[in-house]
């Protein structure tokens, strides 16, 4: 352990910064990292040197560990204090995607962090896409304090995006800084809860980009001073709304008999509780407002401490299934989540994880419960804004990268491998990829690039898959939306600049049978000069949506089969298996069915392995035609959110899109719409959502379940997939 690093766990912060494109997200970033100390400087987005692109040959991908998570260190009050000997608290800023669309992606990150910061651009206020990352840290329960960044731009208010907050989101906005002047006069904040002024030098003297400034009591005669009282008023008032405590005070004494503690306590209760978000305001990039920003971070976001602690399942053993605690204890058995796998071009698979009980210390031998894979740490790495420095252990409520782990990604539970219980984390869960590309390196020479770029992408990203088709020989990506695929598509074309031919999105389909069937099959063959000979019978039944296959062997215990050969069965059962990733249709995968061998035949000397497995593949093939092949399509659900006054709009337009409205509920001002949609009907569904409410509403969609192609359809769609 270093002293250096080290702070007891109730100041530890795991944020993320969530914002909506263009926000200000990164530019927040880069000043959070320069005035944490973290960086020596600041790299400007727009001069291409923000700290996550420092490393030249990552920079050409566009991935590195830094922009992964980042560890800085703060301590209110006191800027130049920046490691925990100096008493500043630790903060582990961890990335969190822009897009939803990803659910891996989003689930990642806000499995890690504890809390976070929202950003708003103040001209835009809240927009469709704020909307949609704000529910999603709604659904996970994530604290958040708000920064309503560009107040130096024209037509900037703060006051715009805190109603908007109101309107759009239902939240209940706590303003605790009030901004001197806007756009080109923002100068100056007040911070509301210690009625304090925050001056920075003007442009032209701000030799230091900010890291130098003043705190002094907000005087009396300060043209300010009037609204700020006002202002810490309504902040006081808008407290007392979300928390008793304040309450009492409000109603009872005059609010003067608040202090400074009282407030901040009262505005941490309200936070944790999700009852009420601070609301900070700044300019990030004329560097106003973001170590007040920082104080707010650690005054009013969770530690590790106030999280629950978390469950683990037991996976193996006594007790297997049942539910354990595990308190963030340094001396527990160890209980770590890896978050994020990242190739890194000097180290490797770099492993970013967060320990949740327990101690990880360099060297030692884990299992990864996930994979049941032992593995050795041969590194652990504390990630500093532009550089990593070894550290030899890493307690509960941190983040940290590791080297030297093979097996271990995105998702995956550690634990020591000495440790007698088995546990699991509840998995990220990764729906079945939807949609496919096909890929096709331009030379023979680009196919390497091609193939290595592939499965780099593959192990950092477990919702993406590579397969190939074994018709064509293809080779197709496979993704969780056309978003996720075109991202993917950029970072192969423009990150690795490979040079390859992509083909359009398709949706991925499915085969099912409808209805029970039985076959006897003979296979009789003559195979270079040998006979080859295998007699099977198969039955086929159809199972519940969303149950998956069922493959087995049901031969009786009868004495006729007590000697059959066991290598003929299990041939058997392997070519159903077979048989059941290509579909009669169109080849498709079939899905949801139980196929069992129910009687078995053979002739010494010329039945074989290889008999019983192509007699078993045939008479599955058979059976499926003969049960009923039915074609099955991914179905989303859906969800719209919008102004009341476009919800006909949506519904009228989802209908047109075999779409089925599941329910409609009111949020705030708005109207959320849930549906199920074939995805097939949902190609470019974003810009015909713009078109039809104005751009005023927003969708997110996931895969619900595979259903039934509706027959007037299936041939259409086999028409149109087989390129007629
Ligand atoms: N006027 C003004 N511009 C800002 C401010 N903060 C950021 N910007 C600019 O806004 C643009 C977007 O900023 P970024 O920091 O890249 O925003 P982001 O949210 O990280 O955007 P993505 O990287 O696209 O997700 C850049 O051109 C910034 O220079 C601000 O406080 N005032």
């Amino acid at each position: 352990m270093s002293a250096k690093y080290d702070v007891e766990l109730g100041m530890i912060r795991n944020i993320g910064i969530m914002a909506h494109i263009d926000a200000g997200k990164t530019t927040t970033t880069e000043r959070v990292l320069f005035y944490t100390g973290s960086s020596h400087y600041i790299g400007e987005v727009h001069d291409g040197a923000a700290h996550t692109d420092f490393d030249e040959e990552e920079q050409k991908r566009g991935i590195t560990i830094y922009s992964v998570a980042t560890t800085c260190f703060w301590k209110p009050g006191d800027p130049e204090a920046h490691t925990a000997e100096d008493g500043a608290h630790r903060i582990n800023l961890i990335d969190t995607p822009g897009h939803v669309d990803f659910t891996v992606e989003v689930e990642r990150s806000l499995r890690v962090l504890d809390g976070a910061i929202a950003v708003f651009d103040a001209v835009a206020g809240v927009e469709a896409q704020s909307e949609t990352v704000w529910r999603q840290a709604d659904r996970y329960s994530v604290p958040r304090i708000c920064f309503v960044n560009k107040l130096d731009r024209v037509g900037a208010t703060l006051d715009r995006t805190v109603s908007m907050m109101r309107e759009r989101l239902d939240a209940h906005p706590i303003v605790i800084a009030l901004p001197v002047g806007l756009e080109g006069d923002f100068e100056a904040i007040v911070d509301l809860v210690t009625m304090e002024l925050l001056t920075w030098p003007k442009a032209e003297d701000d030799k230091d980009k900010g890291r130098t400034f003043t705190r002094a009591s907000l005087p009396e005669e300060h043209p300010i001073f009037e609204d700020a009282t006002l202002a810490r008023e309504a902040m006081i008032e808008a407290l007392a709304d979300v928390d008793d405590e304040i309450m009492e005070v409000f109603l009872g004494e005059a609010t003067d008999s608040l202090s400074v503690e009282d407030i901040r306590a009262g505005l941490r209760r309200a936070t944790l509780s999700l009852k009420g978000f601070p609301v900070l305001c700044g300019s990030a990039l004329k560097n106003r407002g973001v170590q007040l920003l920082l104080d707010a971070v650690i005054h009013y976001l969770p530690s590790p401490l106030d999280m629950p602690p978390v469950e683990a399942e037991i996976t193996a053993g006594r007790g297997q299934g049942d539910r354990v605690i595990r308190e963030a204890d340094p001396d527990g058995p160890l209980l770590a989540l890896a978050f994020k796998l990242v190739q890194d071009s000097h180290r490797g698979a770099v492993v970013l994880f967060r320990v949740y009980s327990g101690t990880l210390r360099a060297k030692d031998q884990v299992l990864n419960v996930t994979r049941d894979r032992k593995e050795r740490v041969n590194k652990l790495l504390l990630v500093l804004a532009s550089k990593t420095e070894e550290i030899d252990a890493v307690g509960p409520g941190n983040i940290a990268a590791a080297v030297g782990l093979r097996f271990s990604t995105t998702g995956d539970t550690l634990i020591l491998s000495k440790d007698k219980q088995r546990v699991v984390l509840p998995g990220m869960s990764i729906p079945d990829p939807v949609i496919f590309r096909s890929v096709e390196a331009r030379s023979a020479a680009d196919q390497r690039d091609l193939d290595q770029a592939l499965e780099r992408i593959q192990k950092e990203d477990p919702s993406f898959t590579v397969y190939e088709d074994k018709d064509s020989g293809q080779t197709l990506m496979a993704g969780q939306g056309e978003l996720h695929l075109e991202v993917i598509v950029n970072k192969l074309l423009r990150d690795y600049r490979v040079e390859a031919r992509v083909g359009k999105p398709q949706v991925a389909y499915r085969e099912s049978s409808r209805a029970p069937a039985r076959t006897d099959f003979e296979y009789a063959r003559e195979v270079g000069g040998k006979r080859q000979y295998a007699k099977v019978s198969v039955e086929i039944a159809p199972r519940e949506r969303g149950e998956g296959n069922l493959v087995e062997s049901g031969l009786p215990e009868t004495d006729e089969y007590i000697k059959f050969p066991k290598e003929f069965v299990a041939a058997a059962v392997e070519g159903i298996s077979d048989a059941l990733t290509r579909g009669p249709i169109l080849g498709y995968p079939v899905l949801d069915v139980a196929v069992r061998l129910v009687a078995a035949e053979y002739i010494e000397g010329d039945s074989s392995v290889a008999s019983f497995r192509a007699a078993a593949t045939m008479a599955t093939n058979k059976l499926v035609v003969e049960g009923g092949a039915q074609l099955l399509e991914p179905v989303m659900d859906v969800e719209v959110v919008g102004p009341d006054e476009f919800v006909g709009n949506v519904h009228s337009d989802l209908n047109t899109r075999r779409g089925r409205v599941l329910g409609m509920n009111p949020r705030g001002n708005a109207q959320v719409v849930e549906a199920r949609v074939p995805l097939a009907e949902m190609v470019g569904y974003a810009t015909a959502l713009r078109s039809v409410t104005q751009g005023r509403a927003s969708h997110t969609m996931q895969f619900a379940a595979y259903s039934e192609v509706p027959s007037s359809l299936q041939e259409d769609i086999v028409k149109k997939v087989r390129g007629y």
